[in-house]
């Protein structure tokens, strides 16, 4: 559960790239972000950005041109792990099993323990090889996802994802969510860059970026169905002090109705905005939406939507 525990903070933080030719590149300006414990953020955005420019920083390999950072970026505790685009970049360990050997959870156990653990670490990304294979020998998903078993295993407090299911099947994907959401229950903070909305629906608080500054930071429900999104689930958060002065079923049928003026989803909701196509849960509600129907609440996943239509 997200907590009100800052973590991780940025201030006005802008980033100028030193070019060959000595220019200076502005590619973020004045972005500001604070990641509370416990919190699941998607960060999407179109190509270039600044997505994997807040990665690099958030990992402390970065440093800001301008403006205030806080990190949690202790080499000895692995207080934030991260899992980037380029699994090759990251592998230090010429086997599996050296990979994993590094990390402080390693060294607490014996060789024969290490055996059935090296297992356990890859059965959680539903990897089954053997710890003696060399990284050089693994597919690009399987390095991803080795890497991510690793990082998974440091029992970090935050786990950054830089777009890790982009070369993966739609099995390894599931594999990866799950693992994920699991790490998540366990109390890991998450924060996943994705190009894939269907993974945003995970997130408890989305952040849009757009060309190198925050265009959206808040929940799901308003990044994919904008204002009515949004209003839904703040009346549902305001639900408990307001119910002494307005009665349930009033609140319930001016939500309906607010749900039924959304005819501007097109042009409101922040995820198209971003330009982004919404996923076939988000389309099909907003058909429905179009044709009368009331969803409540708006659905963010295929088991939200059979949901509401059951209802119906
Ligand atoms: N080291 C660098 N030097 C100069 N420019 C850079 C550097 N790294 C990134 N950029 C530029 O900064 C901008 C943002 O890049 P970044 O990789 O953060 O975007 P992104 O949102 O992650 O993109 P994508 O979705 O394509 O991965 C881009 O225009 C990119 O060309």
């Amino acid at each position: 559960m997200p907590t009100r525990e800052k973590l991780m903070s940025l201030k006005n933080a802008s980033i100028v790239y030193r070019m060959e030719s000595g220019e200076g590149r502005r590619v973020w300006s004045g972005v500001s972000l604070d990641i509370h414990r416990g919190e699941w953020i998607a960060v999407v955005g179109p190509n270039g950005s600044g997505k994997s420019t807040l990665a690099s920083v958030l990992l402390g390999l970065n440093p800001l041109s301008e403006g205030q950072v806080q990190l949690r970026t202790d080499d000895v505790t692995q207080a934030t792990r991260g899992v980037l685009q380029l699994p090759e970049a990251q592998f230090l360990g010429e086997t599996i099993a050296e990979e994993l050997d590094f990390l402080p959870q390693a060294q607490q156990l014996t060789a024969e323990e290490r055996r059935s653990w090296y297992a356990e670490v890859l059965a959680a990304v539903g990897l089954s090889l053997s710890p003696e294979r060399t990284m050089a020998t693994l597919s690009g998903g399987q390095k991803q996802l080795v890497n991510l078993a690793a990082a998974l295993a440091a029992s970090p407090e935050v786990l950054l994802l830089d777009e890790p299911t982009a070369m993966l099947d739609p099995a390894s994907r599931k594999e990866v969510r799950e693992a994920v959401r699991q790490a998540h229950q366990r109390g890991t903070t998450i924060v996943w860059i994705s190009h894939r909305l269907e993974e945003v629906a995970d997130a408890s608080r989305v952040v849009g970026f757009g060309a190198g500054r925050i265009t959206f930071d808040g929940e799901p429900r308003e990044f994919f169905y904008g204002e009515a999104g949004g209003e839904s689930e703040k009346s549902e958060k305001s639900e408990r002090s307001e119910r002494s002065e307005r009665s349930e079923r009033s609140e319930r049928s001016e939500r309906s109705e607010r749900l039924k003026e959304l005819k501007n989803f097109e042009i409101s909701s922040p995820c198209v905005e971003l330009g982004f196509d919404p996923p076939f849960v988000i389309q099909t509600a907003m058909h429905l939406l179009e044709q009368g129907l009331t969803l409540d609440p708006l659905p963010l996943n295929m088991e939200e939507l059979a949901e509401v239509i059951s209802c119906l």
